[in-house]
């Protein structure tokens, strides 16, 4: 199988140890890929080293064959993200915004208006596309930054709570674009506390713990919620052991 995305050994620690340690993940094409943790678990540190944002003391990121540590413009036209702030302009229009995303990764202009188009209908923003992002609610804003990430198609994506600010129609609606992208061959990444939305969504979930990958959940699993806090409780109490033997 390829993997849009793949890490090796990945470590960033920070100072006073916090950080991710050791960690292998692998999406394959056409997968989505949940990452679940609690609070300081670790998946934004994660997903801000593999798209380059930090660089990792040990290990390795590939997105597709190539090892960012050496990837160029040409490979990060292949990724959408959003990572903390998506990007939206609040001077600008909606259509502004996600037109400057589209030119920014290389689209064509004479293909790019047709893309925002789409891109802006795909996640229910057509009412929206002439107003100030400024002057657009939170969740709407949160649209505008996953269109900015999504116009390009691209073929790995990495999002860090995508649907933390959206209401129900905006989560069908990423959740719908989310499966024809990964149906289409791309390679996704997301991080969420929705364990519900995540079940819905995911072909796998990585559960992460002070740091660490302690585990994987099956989707289709039942009470998904006591499996996550049995994996999180069983690595805290080792942890705590092993604190306790040094
Ligand atoms: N720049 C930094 N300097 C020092 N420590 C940091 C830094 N960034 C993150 N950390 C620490 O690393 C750990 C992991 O943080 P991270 O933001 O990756 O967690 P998270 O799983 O995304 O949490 P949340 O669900 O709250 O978003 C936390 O203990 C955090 O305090």
């Amino acid at each position: 199988m390829a993997f849009p995305i793949r890490a090796r050994g990945v470590s960033r620690v920070f100072a006073g140890g916090a950080g991710v340690h050791a960690i292998d993940l692998a999406v394959g094409t056409g997968q989505i890929h949940a990452l679940v943790g609690l609070n300081g678990a670790g998946k934004s540190t994660l997903m801000r080293v593999l798209l380059g944002m930090l660089r990792p003391d040990a290990g390795q990121v590939h997105v597709h064959d190539c090892d960012i540590a050496v990837a160029g413009p040409l490979e990060w036209r292949e990724v959408g993200h959003v990572v903390e702030h998506p990007l939206a302009y609040g001077e600008l229009t909606a259509w502004q915004n996600v037109l400057l995303a589209a030119r920014l990764h290389g689209i064509a202009r004479v293909r790019a208006g047709a893309a925002v188009e789409q891109v802006l209908a795909e996640l229910g923003l057509d009412r929206y596309a002439g107003v100030r992002a400024g002057r657009l609610s939170l969740g709407n804003r949160q649209r505008v930054g996953l269109a900015a990430a999504l116009v390009h198609e691209p073929r790995v994506i990495v999002l860090d709570e995508p649907s933390n600010a959206l209401d129900p129609a905006g989560v069908i609606l990423l959740r719908e674009s989310l499966r024809r992208r990964a149906g289409e061959g791309a390679g996704i990444i997301v991080s969420s506390h929705h364990l519900d939305e995540v079940a819905r969504i995911a072909d796998r979930i990585t559960v992460l713990n002070a740091g660490r990958v302690i585990g994987t959940l099956d989707p289709g699993g039942v009470d998904l919620e006591r499996a996550f806090f049995s994996l999180v409780h069983a690595d805290d109490e080792r942890r705590v052991a092993a604190e306790g033997a040094a």
